[in-house]
């Protein structure tokens, strides 16, 4: 029998880089997660204890604070972009890299009718994200670009049901055609390509569709909101090749006040935190490219 090295990778995880623009009085902040994995031949470290393949993770943090300030932080993405391609040209060892980001939103802070110009405050639990596969090197470098958000949290007091469903002798839960409908949601999308993209607009012109496909669609259950929220977001967006969601279906339970003598006409719930539904699904261009490398190592979808 013998035994062998499987796939791995390696990196630096969940490098916390403020970049802050200060040439003007006027400040802009961009506050990133960012975790960095080469993958390639590094069969040597792992089996023979010699690191002269290795880069440590230690510079590839440094390489991703001083990319930071070097190429600037345009977009998570285009940074991600540069970030993941530097790292495979300074290591011969690598066959490719993988720069995973999270973006976390400050708003300025509103001062006489006005945001002020360097004192900000965080927005909500929502976090942007992107995801950059570079595979290979020199003229056949290929790259793939997710972009997407977590912990969006929704909650529709109304407009939603969930009936018509197969029952067996397990099932206890009662038809409802007026319904709390909440979700924490992840999204990520898949670009075609990034050509002529303006990122920062793309992010926030696909959040706005997702925001209004939500309010705006009657609901007979998460899967089908999910599936108008990604057809919306395909339709608009024709760089956009697909987008994947996972979404727990966060209950809202009638709590029982009638025990105590007090009439509860939908007002009163239990928002219970577990168990949780959890709704996941892809809606994709039937023409869409393959994904390739896209998804790999990106945790939490089907
Ligand atoms: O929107 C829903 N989808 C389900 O599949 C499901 N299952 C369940 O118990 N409640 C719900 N709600």
């Amino acid at each position: 029998m013998g035994i062998v090295l499987g796939s791995n990778q390696y990196g630096k995880a969940e490098n916390r880089i403020v970049r802050i623009v200060r040439d003007t009085q006027r400040h802009e902040i961009r506050d990133l997660n960012v975790s960095t994995a080469l993958r390639g031949d590094f069969s040597r470290a792992h089996t023979q204890g010699d690191q002269a393949d290795v880069l440590p993770t230690d510079s590839q943090k440094n390489t991703a604070f001083a990319l930071a300030k070097e190429v600037g932080i345009s977009s998570p993405e285009e940074y991600a972009v540069a970030l993941a391609r530097h790292l495979v040209d300074a290591v011969p060892a690598a066959s490719g890299a993988q720069v995973q980001v999270q973006e976390y939103a400050w708003d300025r802070i509103p001062v006489d009718g006005a945001g002020h110009d360097h004192s900000f405050v965080r927005r909500g639990t929502e976090t942007r994200t992107t995801v950059v596969t570079v595979d290979g090197r020199g003229e056949g470098q290929r790259c793939w670009v997710l972009s997407g958000l977590t912990d969006l949290v929704v909650l529709k007091s109304t407009g939603s049901e969930f009936r018509g469903f197969l029952k067996d002798r397990y099932t206890t839960l009662a038809e409802t055609d007026d319904r709390v409908m909440a979700t924490a949601l992840t999204a990520r999308w898949r670009w075609s390509d990034t050509e002529g993209v303006d990122l920062d607009e793309a992010y926030a012109a696909v959040r706005s569709v997702l925001l209004s496909t939500f309010a705006t669609t009657y609901s007979r259950a998460l899967q089908e909101t999910l599936f108008a929220m990604g057809s919306a977001v395909l339709e608009a967006h024709p760089q956009i090749a697909e987008i994947r969601f996972s979404a727990p279906n966060k209950h809202h339970f009638d709590y029982d006040l009638g025990r105590f003598g007090v009439e509860n006409d939908g007002e009163v719930f239990h928002a219970a935190d577990r168990p949780y539904g959890l709704i996941e699904a892809t809606v994709t261009r039937d023409d869409a490219d393959e994904p390739g490398q896209a998804w790999t190592a990106v945790p939490g979808f089907v």
